[in-house]
């Protein structure tokens, strides 16, 4: 479960990225953040794992208080989150296998666990038979199903993702976002920001719009909203 309450970012020299924003949103939801370029959306999702600051507010993360941690928690808190961006953000020098197993070694799972997990995950998204290919060898919808399989090798309960489709054909956008339902399927909370307003459209999902750092729109079964953005 995440709650907003009053929150509020300005920037150092004055830009009020997000006002006022108040929001729930329960365990297992799917939840597109949409608007114009400039309002928020961004700012909104880098709030979620700290990586910026409200400036005044407060937000809890199944009922933690994530303003209140101290640094030496604020990795615990990343690791309990799948966090994905736009341009993938892999490791070129590493096999598919070590990205995704990366993010379980800095938890020090055991040897055989990091394997059977890191597998299934490459399973779920498609990749198993690429496992030791190096990211450069694959296209950028299988890097981005790679930073997937990435985000969720912890089982978090939170996917925040920041324009996953931003970089791919429509055809690929969509086997992505079949990806991302199999993942909301387990019961994982989806949070994404995103411009693509086939896709908002055609999943029929709770859809959160922001303008000029505020919600002036959360619907069930929403749409995208904004025809000047695609
Ligand atoms: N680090 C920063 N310093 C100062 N101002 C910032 C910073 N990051 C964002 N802003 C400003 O805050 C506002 C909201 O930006 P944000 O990136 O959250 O919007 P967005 O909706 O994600 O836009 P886009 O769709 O273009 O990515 C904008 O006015 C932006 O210029």
């Amino acid at each position: 479960m995440l709650e907003m309450t009053d929150v509020s970012k300005t920037y150092p020299g004055g830009n009020v990225a997000l006002r006022n924003i108040n929001i729930r949103i329960e365990q297992g939801e799917f939840v597109f953040i949409v608007g114009p370029s400039g309002a928020g959306k961004s700012t909104f999702i880098k709030l979620l794992f700290r990586e910026v600051l409200p400036t005044s507010g407060s937000i809890r993360l199944n009922d933690v208080d994530i303003l209140n941690l101290t640094a030496k928690e604020v990795p615990y808190l990343r690791r309990q989150l799948g966090i994905i961006f736009q341009d993938y953000r892999l490791l070129p020098d590493r096999t598919v296998y070590d990205n995704v197993a990366f993010a379980m070694q800095v938890i020090e799972a055991p040897y055989r666990k990091i394997k059977r997990r890191v597998m299934n995950v490459l399973d779920l998204v498609g990749l198993r038979r690429r496992a030791y290919s190096k990211p450069n060898e694959l296209s950028g919808g299988e890097q981005q199903r790679i930073a997937i399989a990435r985000a969720i090798v912890n089982s978090p309960s939170l996917v925040i993702a920041d324009e996953p489709t931003g970089n791919l054909d429509p055809e690929t956008s969509m086997e992505i976002m079949e990806i991302f339902q199999e993942i909301n399927n387990t019961g994982t909370t989806i949070i994404m920001a995103t411009h693509d307003k086939e896709i908002v459209d055609s999943m029929g999902k709770r859809v959160i719009a922001i303008e000029h750092g505020e919600i002036v729109r959360d619907e069930l079964n929403g749409v995208y909203g904004y025809e000047s953005e695609q």
